[in-house]
């Protein structure tokens, strides 16, 4: 297989309603597909880079530049194209993962799609469909928090996690306790916002049964995690911090994570993330699938993901209605919550060329 070129995609796609994390709100989400152009045919790739630098270091314009100028045209001379190879390939460039990713990922769809192979068959998926959970952004009061996780629970899904931060963490964990219950499967998300110093008010979480606390800390502060973990009985689980295979197992290693959330564009690829998967279940460590607002291009490769073995706790693979009023492909629909795993070739989806025009800002074709 032989690259012809690549079309860099800007969509801008209006969320359902804003949602709020402990580094910003988001009311649309801005990202980057890729169409990978071969002569064996075309692959989709989705960049869940963010379009500031606030989840983490890369961003979409920056992501854009450094497959333009740089991972693009060295893949393209690198010879015959290769899924497995892609990410030896672009090694020598440092870092910008999510990039990375988004170009294996394209180039995995179109190699499946021209051998007739879905992406959980080659990912190594043993279920049809997944259990979704759903993430619940910070609300402006508990009422209003209180509707928008009763309405999920009533549409089905499986899993509430609340973002938090300081100032809105013990009460609105308390008050959905208080509301639905024990049973409800619940965790927490505070992308990065505490410190260890905050561990005795963490503490405070324990007494309602949270299944996990998700990246408290910030990305690089692997042994602050594992301290952390000494002083709380909320199993740690690790999100920005885990970037690869290597800083999985030492993570692991280390004390730092009893859970891992796996993000194919944070990692560099769903190809890294399997390896993830594979560490982890060798450790007896539990994962789950993130997500970043992906589009149905990204969610399909997900949820494909979602369907291995060592996925054992449900992910932020929600329906596309969670995000999106329409979205660029056929919609996730959420049944009995689940969402079931797409098997025709590649990510077994398409974009639908007319709601994908109404969402794109600009395309860029990237010759080789
Ligand atoms: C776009 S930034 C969102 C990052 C956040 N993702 C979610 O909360 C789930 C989002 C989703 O459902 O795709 C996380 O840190 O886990
Ligand atoms: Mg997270």
């Amino acid at each position: 297989m032989k690259l012809t070129g690549v079309e860099l995609i800007h969509v801008s796609m209006p969320l359902v309603s804003p949602f709020r994390t402990s580094f910003g709100t988001q009311v649309t989400r801005d990202l980057l597909l890729l169409r990978v152009v071969t002569d064996e045919g075309e692959g989709w790739g989705e960049c869940v880079t963010m379009p500031d630098p606030v989840y983490s270091s890369e961003y979409v314009a920056g992501a854009a530049d450094v497959l333009r100028r740089f991972l693009i045209p060295t893949l393209a001379a690198s010879g015959p194209l290769d899924a497995s190879r892609v990410a030896t390939v672009l090694a020598p460039f440092k870092g910008h993962r999510m990039a990375k990713a988004a170009l294996e990922m394209g180039v995995l769809d179109a190699e499946l799609r021209a051998e007739g192979r879905s992406f959980a068959r080659e990912l190594g998926a043993v279920h049809d469909r997944v259990p979704c959970g759903v993430s619940v952004g910070i609300m402006d009061s508990i009422p209003a928090l209180l509707d928008a996780v009763g309405g999920y629970i009533d549409e089905g899904y499986v899993r509430i996690k609340l973002k938090i931060e300081p100032g809105w963490d013990v009460a609105p964990v308390r008050a959905v306790r208080e509301r639905f219950g024990d049973d409800v499967l619940l965790q927490v998300d505070a992308n990065t916002a505490y410190t260890l110093a905050d561990a005795r008010h963490l503490a405070r979480l324990d007494p309602f049964d949270l299944l996990l606390i998700e990246q408290p800390l910030e990305e690089e502060d692997i042994l602050g995690h594992a301290s952390l973990a000494q002083q709380i009985t909320t199993p740690v689980c690790l999100d920005e911090s885990i970037t690869s295979a290597q800083s999985t197992a030492a993570a692991i290693r280390l004390g730092a994570c009893a859970v891992v959330n796996i993000k194919p564009g944070r990692v560099g690829g769903y190809l890294e993330a399997r390896r993830i998967h594979d560490v982890c279940v060798a450790h007896g460590v539990p994962v789950w699938c993130g997500g970043m607002l992906e589009t149905g291009i990204g969610r399909a490769a997900n949820v494909a993901l979602a369907a291995l073995p060592g996925f054992t706790m449900p992910g932020d693979t929600s329906a596309s209605d969670r995000y999106y009023r329409t979205d660029i492909t056929e919609p996730f629909v959420l049944d009995a919550g689940t969402l079931t795993v797409p098997t025709g070739p590649g990510i077994g989806v398409l974009p639908v060329p007319e709601l994908l025009a109404e969402v794109t800002t600009h395309t860029e074709w990237v010759t080789v």
